[in-house]
């Protein structure tokens, strides 16, 4: 299968590899031309819990790729996302499929005009990853990823795409309600990341610390009352199990939305509170604390561009 990942930092990288490892021929597609060549010079280097590797992998300035390809994988910024992908029409063909395992609501809809519905798949994945520099990666935390057709139809590129990650190391199943797991996540990011990146700490300090689980329980309760009032009738307690893992197994993890304000960049608060915030108040429900969230790391990014 010839696979574009479509944003190749952190996370592109990191299932690159793993789309490598199963035998793809993968192209990592970024504008950052420093660490596209780096990869083409050196290798892609990973450093995994279970040892560091530097792969053979091509990777390409989006203009350089000229060819359709089976599946974009897009790993940009949610914001990045529609200037990226008009960045590679030539990779999109008639039989491409895209996918989108990044964080927050409302990816379904911005792949939606690249591709006919029935070849948009989104998912999201719990895996943590960091760019360490110019092509080099670090992913020491466990999680596994699940995704499906975001508008229904056939699943078998999605089971195709889930076999090949996982049998080149990232654990990944076909998830039917996936609506449920992509609000479940954003929920869970809606809480921990903002929380992380204002108080400039990993998760590790907000479990040691009782103001942060109040907090937690407050946001998650609000984020469950507004998925059920757009009729997504999620569970809330494993939302509050994975606030537990990430507080554990990922507590020196610094979440994405943490190392975008230590990077001086814009973060995906909108795609994530805002848009939670947003759908709460249209079903008719208020979630002040995310809201509050919200405000508080928008006012950040204020601060960074002032
Ligand atoms: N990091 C993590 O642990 C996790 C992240 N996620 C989600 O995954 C997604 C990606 O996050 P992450 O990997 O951390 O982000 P990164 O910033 O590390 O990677 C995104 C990459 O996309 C590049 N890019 C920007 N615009 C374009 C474009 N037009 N064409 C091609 N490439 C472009 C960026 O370049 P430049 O920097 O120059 O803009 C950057 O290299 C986000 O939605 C995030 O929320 C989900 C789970 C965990
Ligand atoms: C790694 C993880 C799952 C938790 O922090 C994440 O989604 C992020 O960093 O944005």
């Amino acid at each position: 299968m010839k696979v574009a990942v479509l944003g190749s930092g952190a996370m592109g990288c990191l299932f690159g590899a793993a789309f490598h490892r199963a035998g793809a021929d993968v192209t990592l597609v970024d504008v950052n031309a420093e660490h596209v060549g780096a990869i083409n010079t050196r290798g892609l280097e990973v450093d995994l819990r279970s040892g560091a590797e530097t792969l053979p992998i091509r990777a390409a300035l989006p203009h350089e790729v000229t060819e359709p390809v089976d599946l974009v994988l897009v790993f940009t910024k949610t914001f990045h996302t529609k200037a990226a992908l008009e960045g590679i029409a030539a990779a999109i063909g008639d039989d491409t499929h895209l996918l989108s395992l990044q964080n927050g609501l409302g990816n379904d809809r911005r792949l939606a005009g690249f591709v006919s519905d029935e070849r948009v798949m989104v998912g999201a994945s719990m895996l943590p990853s960091d760019l360490v520099g110019p092509g080099r990666i670090r992913s020491h935390g466990e999680g596994y990823s699940r995704l499906y057709p975001a508008f229904g139809g056939d699943p078998a590129m999605a089971q195709r795409a889930a076999d090949l990650l996982t049998q080149g190391g990232l654990e990944t199943v076909l998830d039917p309600k996936i609506h449920e797991g992509i609000w479940s996540k954003a929920i869970f990011n809606a809480t921990m990341n903002p929380l992380c990146a204002l108080t400039r700490r990993t998760p590790g300090f907000l479990g040691a610390n009782a103001e942060s689980r109040a907090t937690i329980l407050a946001a998650v309760a609000e984020g469950v009352a507004a998925a059920h009032a757009n009729g997504v009738m999620l569970d809330g307690q494993p939302i509050y199990d994975l606030t537990e893992v990430s507080m554990t197994d990922h507590a020196d993890h610094e979440p994405s939305m943490l190392q975008d304000l230590n990077a001086k960049r814009r973060t995906e608060v909108d795609a994530i509170n805002g848009a939670i915030v947003t759908a709460a108040k249209e079903a008719g429900v208020e979630a002040p604390v995310l809201e509050t969230l919200w405000h508080l790391v928008k006012l950040e990014e204020t601060k960074l561009a002032n």
